[in-house]
């Protein structure tokens, strides 16, 4: 791994794509106190933009001049979008460092459309927007000590990060943390909608179930039992833990769940090999 001195803090950062896992990771930036004019965003969309300059960050159309004095490039467009992205941004963009937060597409084929093997790749998560996000880390052998600690200090205002051995690990993270926040919300749905059900109003199930969610989530992160030891605890005989907990075993509910996540595993990578025929 070089060790060759680099930039320990990014002046100007760029990110190529300004939807919905762009904002989350600027909303967590400008949360900590970052300034809005150190970042500039490129996205085609008028609408992305708007909603981006309303919060004093610097937006373009089009990749122009000003990426130049980018420290660091964050891809955040789609996987299927990088390749026209990347034509027009590789040449304006030699001397940073690149950051990706695409799912699947892997670094060596960034590489080979960049021009620079100075890549990270990361999977961060949405709840990065309020600050408790989860990110996996990888990076490419020519990424640098200090840009390495650059990047998570990039990354520690939108919450946790962690560093995976090797990069087809991210796969696996995409599946969990990265897509997770869908599957917690679809179950925060499924609690709302047996709430209304049984007759509670819907702010009432909302409530119920948010306060349950984080409840648990506390208690386990605080206690030395193990979840399955919790979820036991929680299960009397013969009461209705027991009656809810059967009726999902008897449904697959728990196979089905391990299988989804696998699903999640092979399309990041489809979305890989899919980019890099
Ligand atoms: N959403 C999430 O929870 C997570 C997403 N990711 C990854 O983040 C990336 C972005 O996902 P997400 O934010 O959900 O997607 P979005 O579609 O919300 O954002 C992508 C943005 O990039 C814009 N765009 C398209 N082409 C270009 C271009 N050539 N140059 C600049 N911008 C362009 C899109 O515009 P338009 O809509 O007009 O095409 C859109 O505004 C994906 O690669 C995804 O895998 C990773 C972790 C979690
Ligand atoms: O659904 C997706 O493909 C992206 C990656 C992880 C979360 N959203």
């Amino acid at each position: 791994m070089s060790t060759s001195s680099t930039p320990t803090s990014f002046e100007l950062i760029a990110f190529i794509g300004g939807g919905n896992m762009a904002s989350a990771i600027i909303g967590g930036l400008l949360r900590q106190g970052r300034s809005p004019g150190s970042i500039l965003v490129v996205d085609p969309g008028e609408a992305a933009r708007e909603r981006l300059a309303t919060q004093g960050l610097r937006t373009q159309a089009a990749p122009d001049e000003a990426l130049r004095a980018a420290s660091l490039v964050v891809w955040a467009v789609k996987p299927q979008q990088f390749k026209d992205a990347a034509a027009s941004t590789a040449a304006l963009a030699t001397q940073a460092l690149h950051y990706s937060v695409m799912a699947g597409l892997r670094t060596e084929d960034m590489a080979r459309l960049l021009g620079t093997q100075r890549i990270a790749r990361a999977m961060p998560n949405t709840p990065a927007l309020v600050g408790q996000g989860i990110t996996g880390l990888f990076a490419r052998a020519q990424v640098t000590d200090a840009e390495r600690a650059a990047i998570e200090a990039l990354v520690r205002p939108t919450g946790q990060a962690l560093w995976v051995g090797q990069e087809s690990d991210l796969d696996a993270v995409t599946a969990l943390s990265g897509s997770g926040p869908a599957y917690v919300f679809y179950f925060i749905e499924a609690m709302v909608q047996a709430a209304a059900d049984m007759g509670l109003s819907p702010e009432q199930g909302r409530v119920l179930a948010l306060a349950t969610f984080a409840g648990a989530t506390s208690l386990a992160s605080q206690s030395e039992d193990s979840p399955a030891t919790l979820r036991e605890k929680v299960t009397s005989k013969g009461g209705t833990t027991y009656a809810a907990l059967t009726t999902l075993e008897n449904a697959g509910v728990k196979a089905s769940f391990i299988e989804a996540m696998r699903a999640a595993q092979k399309r990041a990578g489809e979305l890989g090999d899919e980019f890099g025929r």
